[in-house]
């Protein structure tokens, strides 16, 4: 837990000493509200002092081990959960301060909102109380051995019988098996099941279906059903704490009202009914989910630096030449330039998934109501911002493990666990490249309806000012003309519409549009990215103009928006240049003040990640405390390890002894 106990002392004390704002009135920025504060800080409490939910050993667990820990971790937050009559925000935070990933991810995350999205009110009424009360466990089964990103390539078959009423569930291929759902290899009773339905001798495509496949008596596959875990996966303890399964069915026989039927129905008779919405809607969970894991990105980059913040801020290595104390490592210029854009990208995320899940309360609205205008928008924003924030977290992650020196390697850092749970993020709930390539396509469209005088709306409104984001120039003239968000903005946008223009205009070059597509997409990806980018720094730039309470506070945030900003002119200072939105002096000019910027952070640095409010148990890194006690904590948790556990190694008779006792007959001769 953080510093302040008897006896305590805070290594950062001088650091936190140096914060020019109300590092409290930040922690609520950061959570978004006082109530969120509290909450978050009573729930992290609350699980970091109960002993079953210790994880320092969690790297050194055989998976078999490691599994059965998560089964009692979920089951004894589930009692506290109950015990406490918890609300269902409370119940999340639990949850995510516990940090363990397992099958209720899957049960609360993917099967209840696919039931309550594509299900109707009857079938919602019959098995979410069931799901609410763990008395069926369940997860979310679409991807196959040989398709997860292409969902209409499924092969997994619901075959409709008229004669007895039921689907006739099938997996025709070893390729059609189901691979990788989490939650399915070992704990799930349910799935919702991703088939291609067939009746009437007509494929009508993917389908979702509610199917059991454990016996609610002694856990055993149902007859039909294949069921298994897929094996070990990268890193230790991380994501292995998942069962991510496998299953085939064997011609399994489901009542027909287990087909969730809310956008489209099979009647008695075997007739194929689709209501009146679009086809898209089949994907609704993945759009819910991609947004949730954007301000997942945020809590993940937010760890990172802020271990790398504070164990920057502790090491000390060379000094000056004329002798003196050694020079904490966060002082040197080119650590501030690799870690301070990761922390205002932490911010950044933070901000911008606010605002995403703002978008989808609206547009889920808008849909109840039939309209179904932002879908596009909303299929769009999703999938982008799920593709940069993960992309970004992943490799921040690494670059933090790096920022940490040698000891970043040391599982006790927490980075590698970290870096291991989180890179999946790249890949699943879309293919990051996939999801780019569906931006770019919305982007390509939007582009073609331009000359036609259709107006974009939302956040693709600014491309309807072409005439001018052609051919504007940046006024920029001094390192200090960056720090104006109107010309921030305005280079953010020429960019990203003259690369879309200019991509645009080399497909329709191309001998037919899927050709031209097909061709340029390395080039696709770039357009998307920029128009993602210039989503995540609008946003930031918003959030900062509004009024925001505490002193100091809205100055910081203000500060991390430029850096964040001009990280990016910065590192993409090709597109900007080769567009000709800015010139090369320009381009040194924002170099210049980022170089200034990360000076007015540095003495707030620490103070900034305190804001995120982490426990020690919640970061789990020796090298993160919040005391800045690293070196005893390094050298205590090194005797922890079982190799420790006794002086001479296993192993030593069989392996080593008799070799040491050959060399030294050897050197006898
Ligand atoms: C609250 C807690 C949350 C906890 C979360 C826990 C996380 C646990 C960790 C992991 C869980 C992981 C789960 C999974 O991975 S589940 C499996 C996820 N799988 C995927 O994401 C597959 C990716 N593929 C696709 O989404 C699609 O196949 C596709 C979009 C790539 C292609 O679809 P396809 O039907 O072939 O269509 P087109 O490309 O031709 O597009 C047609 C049309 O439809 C529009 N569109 C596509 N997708 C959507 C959408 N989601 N919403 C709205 N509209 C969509 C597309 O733009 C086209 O439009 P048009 O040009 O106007 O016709
Ligand atoms: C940890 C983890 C948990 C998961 N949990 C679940 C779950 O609970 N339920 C579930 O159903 N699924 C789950 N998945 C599966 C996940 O959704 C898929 O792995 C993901 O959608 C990617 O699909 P794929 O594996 O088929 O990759 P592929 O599509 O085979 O990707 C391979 C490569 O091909 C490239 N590629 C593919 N298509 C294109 C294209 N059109 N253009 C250019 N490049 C392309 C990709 O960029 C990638 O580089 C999980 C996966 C992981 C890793």
């Amino acid at each position: 837990m953080e510093a302040g106990g008897a006896g305590e002392v805070d290594h950062l004390a001088g650091e936190r000493a140096t914060a020019q704002f109300d590092v409290d009135h930040m922690k609520v920025a950061w959570a978004g509200s006082r109530h969120a504060v509290d909450v978050a800080d009573r729930m992290a409490r609350l699980v970091a002092s109960d002993p079953v939910f210790r994880k320092d050993n969690r790297t050194m667990l055989p998976r078999k081990e490691l599994f059965k820990d998560t089964l009692r971790k979920a089951a004894h937050a589930w009692k506290r959960i109950v015990e406490l009559r918890l609300t269902e925000e409370e119940a999340n935070l639990l949850r995510l301060y516990v940090d363990q990933p397992g099958y209720v991810d899957l049960h609360w995350g993917m099967f209840v909102p696919a039931i309550k999205g594509q299900g109707t009110e009857e079938q919602q009424k019959k098995w979410l109380p069931l799901a609410y009360k763990f008395q069926i466990i369940g997860c979310y089964a679409q991807t196959e051995l040989g398709h997860g990103s292409n969902v209409q390539g499924l092969e997994t078959t619901a075959t409709f019988d008229p004669k007895t009423d039921e689907f006739v569930m099938h997996s025709p291929t070893l390729t059609s098996s189901k691979w990788w759902p989490g939650g399915l290899g070992k704990a799930s009773t349910h799935a919702v099941v991703y088939a291609r339905l067939i009746t009437e001798g007509k494929d009508y495509g993917i389908h979702g279906f509610i199917v059991q496949l454990r016996s609610l008596e002694d856990h055993s596959p149902l007859p039909g059903v294949t069921l298994g875990d897929i094996g070990g996966k990268f890193g230790s303890g991380a994501y292995n704490s998942m069962d991510n399964g496998v299953l085939r069915f064997d011609h399994v026989r489901i009542p027909r009202d287990q087909m969730l039927m809310r956008l489209s129905q099979v009647t008695k008779e075997g007739k194929y009914v689709h209501s009146n919405v679009p086809k898209q809607l089949l994907y609704g969970t993945m759009v819910f989910v991609r947004q949730t894991i954007v301000a997942d990105a945020s809590k993940a980059l937010s760890r990172a630096t802020c271990i790398a913040v504070r164990y920057s801020a502790m090491r000390k290595q060379f000094g000056p030449q004329t002798g003196g104390p050694e020079t904490q490592v966060l002082n040197y210029k080119t650590q501030q330039s690799r870690l301070f854009p990761l922390l205002a990208s932490a911010y950044a995320f933070r901000f911008v998934g606010e605002w995403l899940k703002w978008l989808y309360t609206d547009v889920t609205h808008k849909l109840e109501a039939k309209d179904f205008s932002t879908l596009q928008e909303a299929h769009a924003c999703t999938a982008g911002l799920k593709a940069v924030t993960t992309s970004a977290t992943a490799d921040g992650i690494e670059e933090c493990r790096k920022l940490c020196g040698g000891h970043g390697y040391l599982n006790s850092s927490g980075l590698p666990e970290l870096f291991a749970t989180y890179v999946p993020a790249c890949t699943y709930e879309g293919d990051n490249v996939v999801l780019l390539l569906q931006v770019a396509r919305i982007l390509m469209k939007t582009v073609s309806q331009l000359a036609s005088g259709k107006q974009p709306v939302g956040t693709m409104a600014y491309m309807g000012n072409v005439q001018y984001l052609m051919q504007c120039k940046c006024g920029v003239n001094t390192a200090e003309d960056w720090l104006s968000p109107a010309a921030i903005r305005e280079v953010f946008e020429a960019r990203a519409l003259r690369m879309a223009v200019n991509c645009a205009q080399n497909i329709n070059r191309a001998p037919s549009q899927e050709e031209g597509l097909y061709e340029l997409s390395p080039d696709l990806l770039e357009v998307a990215v920029a128009h993602i980018q210039l989503i995540i720094v609008t946003k930031f730039i918003e959030k900062v103009e509004q009024d925001i309470p505490g002193e100091g506070v809205k100055e910081q945030l203000r500060n991390l928006c430029n850096v964040y900003a001009l990280y990016l002119v910065h590192k993409h200072l090709g597109d900007f240049l080769s567009t000709g939105c800015m010139t090369a002096r320009q381009g040194a000019l924002a170099n210049q003040q980022l170089g200034k910027l990360y000076a007015q952070l540095r003495p707030n640095a620490v103070a900034l990640v305190d804001a995120f409010n982490y426990t020690d148990h919640y970061l789990g890194s020796v090298l993160g405390r919040y005391d800045g006690n690293v070196y005893p904590a390094l050298y205590d948790e090194a005797w922890k390890d079982p190799l420790n556990d006794s002086p001479v190694p296993d192993g030593y008779r069989e392996h080593l002894r008799p070799l040491l006792k050959q060399q030294l007959k050897l050197s006898r001769l």
